[in-house]
């Protein structure tokens, strides 16, 4: 497993090994140890796999507030997906910044979002399937959201949204909802 920092502050990409042979390949996802050696100790204690049917679909921005804040994994397991993360944590030197990453289901890359960021993506594809583990239990009062076309975040989105929840639609800006964020 490599790790790298990424922009945002905390946040990593993980390129996964994978063990390629006649029948296919075979690739550890998590790695206790591995993780705690760069900086990773957080217990993981839920995965879920999200599958979205169409190119141009657009789910987030999505984070848990305080006490349920979360760090998550994030692994593209079939086509490929614009993924985002935006920093909302104040004390932070990468506070409302974002970086986007291109996840292929054929890269092996992997990403680690620490708690207090904000996550969302865009299916390029039709067809795709998303892998996440997450650091705390999905706790449906804190589960809250910003604007994925939030002027003060100023994410470029690759392609026009073609696909929406009505949840995600309703999601507050961020400037002057800031204290319900926390
Ligand atoms: C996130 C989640 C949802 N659900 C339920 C609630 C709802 O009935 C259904 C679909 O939920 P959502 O509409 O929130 O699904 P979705 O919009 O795909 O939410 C996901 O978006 C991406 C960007 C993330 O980062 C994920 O952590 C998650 O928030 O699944 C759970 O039971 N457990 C969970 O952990």
């Amino acid at each position: 497993m490599l790790f790298r920092q990424a922009e945002i502050s905390g946040a990593q990409t993980i390129t996964l090994p994978r063990h390629h042979d006649e029948r296919g390949s075979f690739g550890r996802i998590f790695d206790r140890d591995r993780f705690a050696e760069n900086g990773i100790s957080c217990d993981f204690v839920q995965a879920s796999i999200s599958r979205t049917s169409y190119a141009g679909t657009l789910r987030g921005l999505h984070f848990q507030r305080a006490p349920y804040a979360e760090a998550k994994l994030v692994h593209c397991l079939r086509g490929e997906i614009y993924d985002v993360i935006c920093d909302l944590r104040p004390d932070s030197p990468t506070y409302l910044k974002h970086q986007y990453f291109y996840l292929n289901c054929s890269d092996n890359e992997m990403i680690y979002i620490p708690p207090g960021c904000a996550h969302g993506f865009m299916t390029l594809n039709d067809d795709v399937e998303v892998f996440y583990a997450m650091s705390n239990i999905y706790a449906q009062d804190h589960a809250s959201g910003l604007r994925f076309d939030d002027p003060a975040l100023g994410i470029s989105w690759p392609r026009p949204v073609a696909h929406i929840s009505a949840k995600d639609l309703q999601w507050p800006y961020y400037k002057g909802s800031e204290d319900m964020v926390w």
